[in-house]
């Protein structure tokens, strides 16, 4: 019995994988997101400058969720909050940041070190507005989009974390929103500002393979009680059945030859 309900679970794996592939063939590409970064094959490159964010608090709008995470978005219609430096090329504009997590504090994190993962991880999304005009176009190309990733460990409250886990209750249901202003996610980065960076993909669908990965080696500190705050979120609407948000994260994708780079 036992052999024939693994051999069942393994086709319904299958199965599922052939959807996922069939809907996003993107999905099996050759710069697929997340990754497991190997350290020992990491290369030094002296050529990568130091990673430099400007942002300004009031290009904060609102806080949502909705309904794979929660989600804070930023004005993107002028250059008032950009990252530049590091591999990137001239100015990326911010357009939200957002969270992954897990349904227990030893997984959550999208990104590994070489295994290990985090309780959950920060994305701060920007995208090239030199040389694009909106995000969704800049989202279908190769060099558009800059995704800065921050590993979640679990320790100490995070006195700037809790500004967002305290609003967590108004949007506790998919699609509410509320607003949020007078925030620099900077807040929110370690002290040290050193990276891996790689090429890869949006981590949700559309899976589009327009990121330049750029990886803070030092991880923020928040408390477990933090986390289990993200985990409270519903991914169902008011009116619906309550399914709560209890992990939102990609496992680790094939790195398919690719060069994981460090300052
Ligand atoms: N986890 S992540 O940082 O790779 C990420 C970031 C942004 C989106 N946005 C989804 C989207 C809509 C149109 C184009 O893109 C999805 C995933
Ligand atoms: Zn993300």
């Amino acid at each position: 019995i036992l052999y024939f309900a693994w051999h069942y679970f393994l086709t319904l794996y299958e199965q599922n994988k052939m959807e996922i592939h069939s809907v996003f063939p993107v999905a099996n590409g050759d710069r697929q997101s997340p990754i497991d970064i190997k350290t020992e094959e990491a290369k030094y490159d002296p050529a990568l400058l130091p990673i430099s964010p400007n942002y300004d608090p009031t290009s904060a709008k609102v806080i949502l969720n909705n309904g794979h995470s929660t989600c804070v978005e930023f004005d993107d219609t002028e250059n008032k909050s950009v990252l530049r430096g590091g591999p990137l090329s001239g100015s990326y504009r911010l357009r939200q940041i957002h969270f992954h997590w897990g349904a227990s504090d030893d997984i959550g994190s999208e990104h590994a070190v070489d295994g290990k993962k985090y309780a959950a991880e920060l994305h701060v999304v920007h995208w090239n507005s030199d040389k694009y005009s909106t995000f969704v176009e800049a989202a279908r190309q190769r060099d558009g989009l800059a995704v800065m990733a921050v590993f979640l460990k679990i320790g100490e409250c995070n006195s700037q974390l809790k500004k967002i886990t305290d609003r967590l209750d108004a949007i506790r249901a998919k699609g509410k929103q509320a607003l949020f202003t007078n925030f620099d996610p900077s807040c929110l980065l370690p002290h040290s500002l050193d990276y891996w960076t790689y090429l890869g993909s949006l981590t949700v669908p559309p899976l589009l393979e327009s990121v330049i990965w750029i990886i803070l080696r030092e991880p923020i500190t928040v408390s477990s009680e933090q986390i289990a705050k993200f985990r409270s979120l519903l991914c169902t609407a008011e009116g619906e059945a309550a399914c709560c948000m209890l992990r939102n994260y990609r496992p680790p994708q094939p790195l398919k030859g690719r060069e994981v780079r460090r300052n």
